[in-house]
């Protein structure tokens, strides 16, 4: 390489030409190279014009001493007319060595060319401007261009971004052959692809890294050219790669598919970059890299999709994943279905995805773990599960783990482990197979506290095989809050803490939460945080994206007028969100129902000068989407669906929900029809609650309203003679005084406790629950009309009793039980006769009238 030199052709000018009748008024001009007679390289023909000028840089082979002519020719254009010689200069190395003497290779050389033919033949002929580089000159030159246009890449799209890619194209059909030419002609080509990204957006993040990766190329270069002849054949393949990109006809009715292989082409750098910049063994990866770019070209030769690529390589190793696979269904692993997940909307938050990209690709000292905090919905689980899906994609995603608290049965933190072993095993061949080989070896370590497995399953499998791991590998955690509770999760806090940094550090784990205290307490200041404010400019400018997105989305749905919802209605609106993803999406949702421009109204209406948050929006989109003032039946089914799908332990379908509250008949796809924008659900689908936050201030009485809870004559009633039926605004009192997640529970609490495995918590409640509150218990059922459920209650409570071995509850129970036999039609026509008739009734000597019977009254009875 020492004495390669390269030679940059820049103009011709002076050239005489006489238009003939084929020919148009100016000539179609290229230059050829030729070394010992024979044609080396050309540059690209600019058609009519009498003075071309290009930027063309042909490296010359060795020997340089060789006899070197450059020849101009007139390009016919027709494929049977040849193409025209018209001048010519000879010349050799050393000759142009001598002309550029002292000045080096900032010298441009005017050489005088002599006439090819007729009578001009050997007699001046115009002038040619050359430079004469050795490599690695060119190379410096080459590396302060390729900063320059990095700096002057703008990432933001325009509207012209077809006329730049046509722009770009003119001038990248050239062979470029020679190695830093080449590394110049990437840039232009990842600029196309940077340019087709921020039009359709998806490409960004990747693109944003492949810049800062062929920067690192060029100062690899210059570093290491003379020896990394590895590092040199991975750029030539790569260059060839990217001449795909000249090739594409830029129709628009194209760009699609340009976009599926220009993202595969800036995969591919990604993955070089985190290949290099860390992840050791770097030759030989490169040499595997330098493959796969190869197979890629080939594919996209072939019209291969890229992802059969990718897949078939994977194919080979599922055959054996498959024996494996039995032994890690041993793991129990937590369902993780991410398929329904939002994702960020194209254009969003693209600092945070950059930045955490970053983090992943890059190695640092700073720790393998990154805190991603925020306020409920500020958006960081739609952040979580982008990054995820740019790592699957990548094929660097190792586990993705999200909790759901509406879920326990997929939050329990003694599965965290177990989960991502199996998420790691399934994602990665290798590790894969030493998970298997453990589990085959100790089976019960599945079911030892998380410290032995976090030891067995994780760290001692990753230290095995680091050795044949090239690149990060991202874990995430999303939602950490709502794994479990505080106090169930204290274990698994702490071996984040104390355990997961010692993870070969390759491992990377991203880890979201709200900020609350017990997390605050264990990872502040001890891992890096990312905090998601939602008062800064960015979060605003995020959210009125989406807005702007969503409302015209509404206007075509709904056929709204073209000025809907208005400049100034769609600013109070991001104004509203105060920077909160949630609210700007249950706004939108809301406003996607009935009448829209009504519910617009009643949005920026509320801009008075108290903020409207979060549970204000929640309260009004409630209120206006059913009829809860004018129809009791509708607020009471609503009241009571919603206490299923909140507080029920697993989610329902409407006809669970039928047989749980309406013994099958179908009232509830009516309510659940009404409540769209802040729940999730379709006919015959389970319903769940849209965002977590709605049932945080649902279930919270004082954001909802405050409900008082189970308590002595619950609904205040005053005159103990009227019956339940004719008590004057009963079921006002119980809307306002009973909140659904109480008539909920009192209702079907039993029903769950019988479908989950024994727990002496729950068994806790239930003993307190009967043996202090029966009495308020029954008046709520009373009230509710639904006295059958003291009945089936009180079988599953003596059941649970049994099983706990409580005997004071199993004789509470069988007190309570005749209690309710003998006075349940009275107890069911009015709520104030438990403590009138029924009590009073009672043995003196029974449970009930021993707990409930005040001791004045006790005596007198004695
Ligand atoms: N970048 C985004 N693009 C489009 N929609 C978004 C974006 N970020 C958030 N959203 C919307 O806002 C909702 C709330 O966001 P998300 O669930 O990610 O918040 P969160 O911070 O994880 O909340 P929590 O702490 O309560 O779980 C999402 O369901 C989604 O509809």
């Amino acid at each position: 390489m020492s004495s390669s030199y390269s030679l940059l052709v820049q103009s011709v000018t002076g050239i005489s030409w006489k238009p003939g009748p084929a020919h148009g008024k100016k000539p179609n001009l290229y230059v050829a190279i030729y070394q010992d007679g024979v044609e080396i390289k050309r540059t690209h023909t600019i058609k009519r014009e009498i003075a071309p000028k290009w930027d063309y840089l042909a490296n010359i082979p060795d020997p340089a001493s060789s006899p070197i002519s450059l020849r101009v020719f007139h390009d016919s254009s027709f494929p049977l007319v040849p193409d025209k010689h018209l001048a010519t200069l000879n010349t050799s190395i050393p000759a142009l060595l001598d002309q550029r003497g002292s000045e080096g290779d900032t010298k441009v050389l005017r050489l005088d060319l002599i006439g090819a033919d007729g009578d001009q033949k050997g007699r001046p002929f115009g002038t040619i401007s050359v430079r004469l580089m050795k490599v690695a000159e060119v190379a410096a030159v080459a590396i302060d261009k390729v900063q320059k246009a990095i700096e002057g890449v703008k990432l933001s799209g325009t509207e012209s971004t077809l006329m730049k890619i046509g722009g770009i194209l003119e001038h990248s059909k050239s062979t470029v052959e020679d190695l830093v030419s080449s590394l110049r002609s990437m840039t232009s080509k990842l600029s196309i692809i940077v340019a087709i990204g921020d039009e359709l957006t998806t490409i960004h993040p990747y693109a944003h890294i492949a810049w800062k990766v062929l920067t690192a190329v060029y100062q690899t270069v210059k570093k290491q050219q003379e020896t990394d002849d590895k590092l040199l054949e991975l750029v030539d393949t790569m260059v060839d790669v990217y001449s795909f990109v000249g090739d594409v006809d830029f129709l628009a009715d194209k760009i699609k598919g340009v976009e599926d292989k220009a993202l595969a082409i800036v995969k591919q750098t990604v993955e070089y970059r985190a290949v290099r910049s860390t992840w050791l063994r770097a030759d030989e990866k490169i040499y595997d890299l330098a493959q796969t770019l190869i197979k890629l070209k080939d594919s996209f030769e072939g019209r291969l999709a890229v992802q059969s690529l990718f897949l078939s390589a994977k194919m080979l190793k599922g055959v054996e994943a498959l024996e494996q696979s039995d032994a890690w269904k041993k793991l129990n692993p937590l369902a993780m279905n991410a398929g329904l997940r939002p994702m960020c909307l194209p254009g969003t938050r693209r600092k945070i995805l950059d930045d955490v990209t970053e983090w992943v690709t890059v190695p640092s000292e700073a720790g393998n773990i990154l805190w991603l905090s925020g306020v409920a919905g500020s958006g960081k689980s739609t952040i979580s599960t982008t990054v995820s899906e740019s790592l699957r994609e990548l094929d660097r995603l190792g586990a993705f783990l999200f909790f759901d608290r509406t879920d326990p049965s997929q939050s329990d933190p003694g599965a965290v482990i177990r989960t991502i072993a199996y998420c790691l095993a399934l994602s990665n061949h290798r590790i894969g197979s030493v998970i298997a080989a453990v589990i085959h070896r100790d089976s019960a370590v599945i079911n030892a506290p998380i410290r032995a497995q976090f030891k067995t399953l994780l760290l001692e499998p990753l230290e095995a095989v680091q050795q044949h791991i090239q690149g990060p590998i991202l874990i995430i955690l999303d939602a950490l809050d709502e794994c479990g509770d505080s106090d169930s999760r204290a274990p698994l806090l702490a071996l984040l803490c104390d355990e997961f940094p010692k993870l070969p550090r390759f491992f990377r784990l991203l880890i979201t939460s709200r900020r609350q205290a017990d997390i605050i307490g264990q990872f502040q200041s001890r891992f890096k945080e990312i905090h998601l404010d939602t008062e800064v400019p960015s979060s605003t400018e995020d959210v009125e994206l989406f807005l702007r997105h969503e409302m015209s989305h509404i206007q075509q749905q709904k056929k709204l007028g073209p000025e809907w919802p208005g400049e100034d209605n769609l600013l109070t609106l991001v104004q509203l969100s105060g920077g909160l993803f949630i609210w700007a999406s249950t706004a939108t949702k809301f406003m996607n129902g009935y009448r829209p421009d009504e519910r617009l109204k009643i949005l920026v209406t509320q801009n008075n000068a108290k903020r409207f948050n979060l549970d204000d929006l929640y309260s009004v989109a409630l209120r206006n989407s059913g009829p809860w003032d004018t129809d009791t039946t509708f607020a009471q089914d609503a009241h009571a669906v919603l206490a299923c799908v909140v507080l029920g332990k697993v989610p329902m379908t409407d006809q669970t929900i039928d047989m749980l509250l309406y013994s099958g008949t179908q009232r509830s796809q009516d309510v659940l029809s009404y409540l769209g924008c802040v729940l999730e659900w379709t006919p015959g689908q389970e319903a769940r609650v849209l965002h977590i936050s709605f049932a945080d201030y649902l279930t919270d009485p004082n954001r909802s309203g405050s409900y008082p809870e189970l308590r002595f004559n619950i609904c205040n009633l005053e005159d103990s003679h009227l019956g339940n039926t004719t008590a004057p605004g009963l079921s006002e009192r119980v809307k306002s005084m009973v909140s659904p997640q109480l008539s909920y529970s009192c209702c079907f609490g039993f029903n769950h406790i019988q479908e989950t495995p024994f727990d002496l918590l729950v068994l806790g409640s239930i003993h307190s629950l009967l043996l202090h509150q029966f009495l308020y218990w029954l008046e709520v059922l009373s009230i509710l009309g639904e006295m059958q459920s003291a009945t089936t209650g009180l079988e599953v409570a003596a059941e649970y009793a049994k099983n706990g071995e409580d005997i004071e509850l199993q004789n509470f129970i069988t007190d309570a039980s005749i209690f309710v036999a003998a006075f349940a039609s009275i107890i069911a026509a009015s709520a104030p006769h438990i403590y009138l008739s029924a009590l009073p009734f009672s043995p003196v000597r029974s449970e009930i009238a021993q707990r409930f019977v005040p001791d004045t009254i006790k005596r007198k009875l004695a």
